[in-house]
């Protein structure tokens, strides 16, 4: 596997390095030549709005007025974002405050409406964004919508074509990205599978976490926004390799939060109070922001939606598949899907995946 690790200085910000790394290397070009054997976005001119565009990320308030006073043929190539749920809104709304020429849709196309007050474009189906973009970036629920939106009738695919590239950042499992990947390539455009980690927080504040596999020359272009919208990036080799990265990562995740909710219920069982439990955990050597976030509000039964329980289940689901594929044995994961299992049973499919300890008080 050839890994390559881009992780973003805390002090600077991010984007305007690498833009500022871009415009050294790379030669003059037109800027309507974006992606292909054609010159390309990270050739960009160090006059260009691109870094612009990474002035304009140092400081949200300085992101804002840029945004709103730079002039329409001051804006890098145009970004098409399919799929404006909690995560899709957050990472478009960081594309339009950088300065980025934005065009949206979404299946409940009310969801569109705040980023087309923010000067976002609007089209009526994946499509017609593909036709009218340069790179399509797609955040979709599951394996399911993500090949229908970018292979169906009416999908991404049918507008792509060479010198486009589309980035896929749903959470799928290898096998529907390949598929896609299979539709797009066969368009002549490129294809990136780049699945997040970080939820609806970290989305917010363009601390995202990429998991990217693909085409490496696409991966170099889109680089300077995907630092816009995160803090890290990996470049993970063949197509596949970032939608397991993430798929282990989450398995992981799932289990903690199950184990975390275990003991949030033996604490209390046993005469203890919960509450303290977390603050112990907080101290200690398995500490976790997750654990520091979610569980003061688990020990008062709430639980406010960052990441849906049912995406939680789904991810737990493909991982367990994946496991499958090369026999490897899983069963404390397998044992934490039941739970999830349980719990979307109960109706908690749309609450945070922290109310899988529901559907351990229901087996009390
Ligand atoms: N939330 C989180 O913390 C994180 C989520 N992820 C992953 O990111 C992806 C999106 O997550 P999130 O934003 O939370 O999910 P949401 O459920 O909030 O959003 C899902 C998006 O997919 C769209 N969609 C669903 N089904 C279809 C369909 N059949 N056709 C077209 N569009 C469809 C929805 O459209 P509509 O608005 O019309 O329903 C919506 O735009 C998932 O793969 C998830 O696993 C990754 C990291 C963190
Ligand atoms: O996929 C969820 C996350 O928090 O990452």
């Amino acid at each position: 596997m050839n890994a390559w690790v881009h992780r973003s200085g805390r002090g600077l910000s991010s984007a305007a390095m690498a833009m500022a790394m871009c415009s050294a290397f790379c030669p003059r070009v037109p800027r309507r030549s974006f992606l292909g054997a054609t010159p390309a976005l990270h050739s960009i001119p160090p006059s260009s709005p691109l870094r612009l565009s990474a002035r304009a990320l140092s400081s949200p308030a300085r992101a804002s007025s840029s945004a709103s006073s730079s002039p329409a043929n001051e804006l890098p190539g145009r970004i098409g974002f399919l799929g404006l749920g909690i995560m899709g809104t957050p990472m478009a709304q960081n594309l339009i405050k950088a300065g980025c020429d934005l065009t949206v849709w979404n299946r409940t196309k009310s969801k569109c409406d705040p980023l087309v007050s923010l000067g976002a474009q609007y089209k009526s189906s994946p499509e017609e964004v593909a036709t009218a973009c340069d790179v399509t970036i797609a955040m979709l629920a599951d394996p399911e919508s993500a090949v229908d939106v970018a292979c169906g009738k009416h999908g991404a695919a049918n507008g792509m074509s060479p010198g486009k590239g589309y980035v896929d950042v749903s959470t799928v499992d290898g096998a529907t990205s390949k598929l896609i990947c299979g539709h797009i390539k066969g368009t002549g455009a490129l294809f990136l599978e780049a699945p997040v980690s970080g939820s609806k927080k970290p989305a917010e504040d363009g601390q995202l976490i990429f998991l990217t596999a693909g085409d490496k020359a696409l991966y170099e272009m889109v680089a300077p926004f995907l630092d816009i919208m995160g803090k890290s990036k990996f470049y993970l080799g063949d197509v596949g390799n970032g939608a397991a990265m993430k798929l282990v990562v989450n398995m992981i995740m799932g289990s903690m939060m199950a184990s975390f909710s275990e003991g949030l219920l033996l604490s209390e069982k046993v005469g203890l109070d919960p509450k303290v439990l977390v603050e112990v955990v907080s101290q200690g050597a398995i500490s976790a922001p997750m654990y520091s976030v979610k569980g003061p509000s688990m020990v008062q039964s709430q639980y406010p939606t960052a990441f849906p329980l049912k995406h939680q289940q789904k991810d737990m689901r493909l991982a367990l598949g994946l496991a499958e594929s090369v026999s490897q044995s899983t069963p404390i994961a397998a044992a934490a899907n039941e739970l999830y299992k349980v719990a979307k049973s109960h109706g908690l499919s749309d609450q945070d995946f922290s109310a899988v300890i529901e559907a351990l008080k229901a087996k009390q």
